[in-house]
């Protein structure tokens, strides 16, 4: 069951999602780990479902770590980026595309409230449910602290050393504390993305992108605004979705702001190529 946001959710009704986090694990040695991918997922692509498992493998292979459970956060609609419907619209997408997953939850906490919110508070946030609520997790020796950490691709760690996007105590902070997974990005120069991040090395962690996708949320807009297809690129039911709440016309529809309705335009299957014919036009 996805762990879905409706329409009149407040923070008062928020209950954080447990349903797919591991209490338990079975190695003495390894140490929880919970990742948290923040973002847009304006709207979500399979790539964003993707660095979950390029994270949950390189935590196997090359760390101590054991993959306990992981939240997408869609940043809330105070995040005025060019692109973004309302979170009402992202959560749900999010939510529908992790339907399939076991280990994957969607939290809406970030994106209900109103104002913006810091990564660092997020991450915060997480600790405090995580570890501070249910205590961590049981293993053989005892309950442990999972270790929380931000899941980010390379161009998100880039802006760390953009001035003015984060706050140095901010990165500071989530580095020191948490720490972060980052997923290589084509067009991205990693080495130079961690450059300024030095002094925080022994909590970054590197994963190569085995297969190369390039695939971006950026682009998923510019091919429904061009009306072409974009099955096989993000999950069927996030097409659905799309195509029924008429998301990223170019009227803005489903934007925060304004409230969009379906387009109801194809006679294809919904973000099917309109190049295709139907076969009930023969
Ligand atoms: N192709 C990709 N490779 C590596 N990381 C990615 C890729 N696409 C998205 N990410 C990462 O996913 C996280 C959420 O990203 P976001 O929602 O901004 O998606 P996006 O595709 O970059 O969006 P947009 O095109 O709107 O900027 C970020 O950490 C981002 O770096
Ligand atoms: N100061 C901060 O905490 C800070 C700065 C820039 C981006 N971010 C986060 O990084 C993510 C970036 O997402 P986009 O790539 O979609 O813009 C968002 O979750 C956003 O909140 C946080």
């Amino acid at each position: 069951m996805a762990d879905d946001m409706s329409p009149d959710m407040t923070l008062d009704d928020y209950e954080f999602p447990t349903s797919r986090l591991r209490r338990r694990i079975q190695s003495e040695d390894r140490t929880p780990l919970v990742l948290i991918a923040c973002g847009s997922f304006s709207p979500l692509t399979f790539l964003h479902l993707r660095m979950f498992e390029m994270a949950a493998d390189y935590a196997r292979f090359n760390s101590s770590f054991e993959v306990v459970g992981a939240y997408l956060s869609c940043v809330g609609d105070a995040y005025k980026k060019t692109g973004l419907v309302k979170a009402e619209h992202r959560i749900n997408m999010c939510s529908l595309a992790v339907q399939q997953s076991s280990w994957i939850s969607v939290d809406p906490w970030e994106a209900l409230h109103s104002e913006y919110l810091e990564t660092a508070k997020v991450l915060d946030h997480f600790e405090e449910e995580i570890n501070g609520k249910l205590g961590g997790v049981e293993t053989p020796v005892g309950k442990k602290k999972c270790r929380i950490c931000l899941l980010a691709g390379a161009d998100l760690i880039q802006t760390m050393s953009t001035p003015g996007v984060w706050a140095q105590a901010d990165i500071d902070y989530i580095l020191r504390n948490f720490g972060a997974f980052i997923v290589e990005r084509t067009g991205t120069d990693i080495d130079e993305a961690l450059s300024t991040l030095q002094p925080w090395k022994d909590n970054i962690w590197v994963i190569q992108q085995l297969v190369q996708n390039d695939i971006s949320s950026t682009k998923i807009r510019l091919f429904l605004r061009r009306d072409m297809s974009i099955r096989y690129l993000v999950p069927e039911p996030v097409v659905a979705y799309i195509e029924e709440n008429g998301l990223y016309d170019d009227d803005g529809a489903g934007s925060t702001g304004s409230d969009g309705k379906g387009k109801g335009k194809s006679t294809n299957a919904p973000g099917e190529s309109g190049g295709v014919a139907s076969s009930s036009a023969a």
